[in-house]
């Protein structure tokens, strides 16, 4: 068993390709030997997280799920810990491997009831077995029971640690989004834990999964999956950079970014934004880093950034740089929009940049054509960003991450960084990858802009778009979750510590 930890990448596989890999695997086994085996990884676990656990309540739903949950109710119970299950199964319907584990859990003298039979403390366990891969995927779920709402409601605000076996109940596998009428009101009051049966899921790293699934460990119940079955990957960090001793500033790239409206034109100075990305890039290891700010824009003299080249737009070489293109640009982008997407040979596009090809069809098909030219473009969109682009609701995005970054990658031939909760990273040909790094405290102004800063950094550097994607984005994260905890996270502060390694 292993617990996911942000340090080592990791294959995901969706629905298709976990059934796939459970049926070749229950062929070669003699019956109930995955659900024997799931049960007893949860038993386990359900241990090691509460070690001096008196009383377990766990909930088992009508299908295998549930069966799992039936299979190490049975262990506990044999282990001293007094066990309660609340059954919402009927015999006539259990599948065969659930039939057979609830006949298990009976002989072992396991308690039935509506509610746990000794009141919960702190130190005891909650296992979620109520639904796993099972529930129905997207629109096509059914509205839950309200009783079952009630056991899950009942399950968070219980003192005792939570266990989710293979999938917290109600999160659709494939996209992390709850099912219609699942979402939680409240988190769970104590520690919650997840447990992945057999292979990892996409839906537990990205939009609500990492929420919903807390802490999440894997047990392949020995099976070995066919990697080539992944549908989307777990990025890990990348190799450090090597610098050659016999290396100039023009070994590392040179990045421009160019944004920042400026306060004369509609009373907003944007600069900020334009000052956060070019800062990254350089924190993050650009070689020289040009920045054209919009509308003649200069940097006041308190700002304090010898390091950066001011240039006019006008005075950019764009066929030869790392162009970062939207950062605080306002409206004022739209008119140099024409000119980048024509010239830049590298580019990555943010913020108010994308917003002005969305509104605008002649951008769109500039943006589509230099994919044709073979020039590389990195789209950054949050998830209301990607909907403008996309023609939709931001909940549509939402709705299916990995879906709506491939849906850009096909429409504009480009890679996509969906950012949100697990940023989704997708380009031309290439397994989706979802980030494991970064928190809630990257919910801050400016903190898009040092992203796409970095961006600009990781790819000038010579990483290929996919790559620097990758590891910019897991960098950026990586800066987050290290962050001193009695320090505020603000941008600037972030753009000065994303080093490169
Ligand atoms: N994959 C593996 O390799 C292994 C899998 N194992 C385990 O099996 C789990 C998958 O089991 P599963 O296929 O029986 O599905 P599961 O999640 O129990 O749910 C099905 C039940 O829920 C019901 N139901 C669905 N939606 C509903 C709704 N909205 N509202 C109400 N009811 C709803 C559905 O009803 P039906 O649609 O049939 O009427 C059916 O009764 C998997 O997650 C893992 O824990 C391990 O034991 C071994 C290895
Ligand atoms: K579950």
């Amino acid at each position: 068993m292993l617990r996911i930890r942000p340090d080592s990448p990791h294959p995901l596989y969706d629905l298709a390709a976990t059934r796939a890999i459970e049926h070749s695997a229950a062929a070669s086994l003699p019956p109930h030997t995955l659900m024997q085996r799931a049960g007893l990884a949860t038993a386990r676990l359900a241990r090691a997280l509460a070690p001096h656990a008196r009383a377990a309540w766990i909930v088992c739903g009508p299908g295998n799920n549930g069966g799992d949950g039936l299979e190490a109710a049975a262990h506990l119970h044999r282990a001293g810990i007094r066990v309660t299950v609340t059954w919402l199964g009927s015999e006539g319907r259990l599948p065969p491997d659930a039939q057979h584990s609830l006949q298990r859990a009976r002989d072992a003298g396991v308690d039935f009831a509506d509610a746990p039979t000794i009141a919960l403390t702190a130190a005891d366990i909650c296992i979620d077995a109520l639904l796993g891969i099972g529930l129905a995927p997207g629109g096509a779920a059914r509205p839950p029971p309200p009783h079952w709402l009630a056991l899950l409601a009942q399950l968070r605000a219980a003192p005792a640690c939570l266990l989710c076996v293979d999938l917290p109940s109600g999160l659709q596998t494939d996209t992390g989004a709850w099912a219609a009428g699942f979402a939680p009101d409240a988190p769970a009051q104590a520690a919650c834990h997840t447990l992945a049966l057999l292979t990892l899921k996409p839906g537990l790293f990205t939009a609500q999964g990492r929420d919903a699934a807390g802490t999440v460990w894997l047990d392949t119940l020995d099976v070995l999956a066919d990697e080539s079955l992944a549908s989307a990957r777990l990025t890990g960090p990348s190799p450090a950079a090597q610098r050659a001793h016999a290396s100039h500033k023009g070994s590392y790239g040179d990045v421009a970014v160019v944004g920042g409206e400026g306060l004369a034109r509609r009373g907003m100075g944007m600069e900020g934004a334009a000052l956060l990305a070019a800062s990254a890039a350089l924190h993050a290891g650009a070689g020289r880093v040009l920045l054209a700010l919009l509308d003649d824009g200069a940097l006041p003299a308190a700002v304090g950034a010898p390091e950066l080249m001011q240039r006019r737009f006008e005075a950019l070489d764009l066929e030869a740089l790392t162009v970062v293109c939207g950062c605080g640009g306002g409206e004022s982008v739209a008119e140099v929009l024409p000119a980048v997407l024509a010239r830049a040979a590298r580019l990555v596009l943010d913020a108010d940049a994308l917003n002005a090809i969305a509104s605008d069809a002649a951008l769109q098909t500039a943006l589509a054509e230099r994919a044709t030219r073979r020039w590389g473009t990195i789209l950054t969109p949050h998830p209301l960003e990607a909907a403008r682009l996309l023609g939709c609701s931001a909940q549509a995005v939402q709705a299916d991450r990995l879906a709506a970054a491939q849906r850009l990658v096909q429409r504009f031939g480009c890679v996509c960084v969906l950012k949100g909760s697990g940023s989704v990273v997708a380009g031309p040909g290439r397994v989706p990858a979802i980030n494991p790094t970064g928190n809630a405290r990257l919910a801050t102004a400016g903190t898009g802009d040092v992203l796409a800063g970095m961006l600009g950094a990781h790819w000038a550097a010579g990483k290929e778009s996919f790559a620097a994607a990758c590891s910019a984005v897991y960098q950026h994260g990586r800066l987050a979750d290290r962050w001193s905890e009695g320090q505020a996270l603000v941008a600037s502060a972030l753009a000065k510590a994303s080093n490169f390694d």
